[in-house]
């Protein structure tokens, strides 16, 4: 990949290579858009295979930050890091403080929290060496965990999209397929059984499987099957890339609403659901719960106001419908352009002129 032209292409701001020989640390931090804000975005800890892998990775979902932060309605823009490495073998304090120290030489143009093999004691590690970190422990007053408030922003959209395609938003009695039963997906079970709803689960993992089998009655299928099960709901909680050529044609759901990112394998993928009559919830809009709530942490932590705020993702997924319907465009789209227009509308906004320190008038203005 020709780095410098692919930023360019999507017009990132800055990449970040940091490397601390000490504590292994080899990070890469991804900074795509601030107009509306610092760039919130978790660290992943993966082994990737190779730097090329990583790089993609990273600026990936970087850019996914902006649009998901922005479509939130947050007032942040989108970055993400990633540090490579096995999460299971490689993980050490120094290892954590060090990428803390690197956050912090940012000045707050970046901001971190959990992601895929980080956890809140690893967030706790890097604020241990900066600020600019969320997802920390309710010890500091923080709000921990974001994996079950994804959950709920989940379950609030699920409701939307099922709206939207049945005419009711009851999930009483509505057959909801869900694939990888991890952190989000044990606690949008635990919402979709006490609503009524039977639930279809598959992971790579037995144990999980296990649990969901015993706590909410699920009927558990092999890791394959779970795209062709007869069901409503096809709920993507495990990893992305899985609605493709392969998997689509498959699918008997009307609604597709689950938490992992990068859902659709290519654009064109939203493009076959859509002429399929499928209800896509865009997947950056309903598992932006994580988000809302960790950034809620830069107001002073509310657990109230992080939840009323989660809540809003049933509205903003109307309003994805909406424009959908309206200009007659596949829902990934539809939400693209709200996403888009709200920075474009703040991008004019910030024209208008704001003085600071470094200004010709900071002499004159004290
Ligand atoms: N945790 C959050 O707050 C949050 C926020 C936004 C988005 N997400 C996304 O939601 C997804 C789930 O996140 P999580 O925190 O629950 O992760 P997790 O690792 O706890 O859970 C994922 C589960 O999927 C299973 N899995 C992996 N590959 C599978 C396969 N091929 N078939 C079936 N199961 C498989 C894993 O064994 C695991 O149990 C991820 O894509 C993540 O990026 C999470
Ligand atoms: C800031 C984090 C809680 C974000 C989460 N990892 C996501 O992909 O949305």
């Amino acid at each position: 990949m020709e780095i410098l032209k692919y930023m360019e292409k999507y017009d990132y701001e800055e990449l970040h290579f940091v490397q601390d020989k000490q504590s292994g640390l080899k990070g890469i931090i991804a900074i795509h858009d601030t107009t509306l804000g610092p760039a919130l975005g978790g660290t992943r800890m993966w082994a990737y295979k190779s730097e090329e892998e990583a790089i993609d990775d990273v600026l990936r979902l970087a850019r996914g930050m902006t649009y998901k932060n922005a479509a939130a309605g947050l007032n942040l823009g989108g970055g993400k890091a990633v540090i490579i490495g096995d999460p299971r073998k490689d993980k050490n304090e120094e290892k954590f403080r060090a990428f803390g120290r690197f956050i912090q030489g940012l000045n707050g143009r970046y901001i971190t929290a959990e992601d895929v093999g980080t956890s809140v004691e690893d967030m706790d590690l890097i604020h241990e060496e900066t600020d600019f970190v969320t997802g920390i422990s309710p010890a500091f007053g923080s709000s921990g965990n974001p994996s079950p408030v994804t959950a709920y922003g989940v379950y609030k959209g699920m409701k939307a999209a099922v709206k939207e395609y049945f005419g009711s938003e009851s999930l009483e009695g509505k057959v909801i397929a869900i694939q990888g039963v991890g952190n989000v997906a044990y606690h949008l079970c635990k919402y979709l059984h006490e609503e009524g709803a039977s639930l279809i689960v598959t992971d790579i993992h037995k144990e999980p499987v296990k649990r969901a089998v015993e706590e909410f009655g699920a009927k558990a299928v092999d890791p394959k099957e779970i795209y062709e099960v007869e069901s409503d709901v096809f709920s993507p909680c495990a990893l992305g890339a899985v609605l493709n050529d392969e998997t689509i044609p498959k699918l008997k759901a009307k609604v597709i609403a689950g938490s992992a990112n990068n859902q659709l394998k290519e654009n064109r993928h939203g493009d076959m659901l859509f002429d399929m009559g499928i209800v896509y919830a865009p997947d950056y809009v309903i598992n932006a719960g994580g988000v809302i709530n960790v950034a809620d942490e830069l107001y002073g932590y509310k657990r109230e106001r992080a939840m009323k705020k989660v809540e809003q993702i049933y509205t903003n997924l109307e309003k994805v419908f909406e424009i959908s319907k309206r200009d007659q465009i596949p829902t990934y789209l539809a939400a693209d352009r709200m996403a888009e227009e709200r920075i474009e509308r703040m991008r004019q906004t910030k024209s208008t002129f704001l003085p600071n320190e470094k200004h010709i008038l900071r002499n004159r203005l004290k």
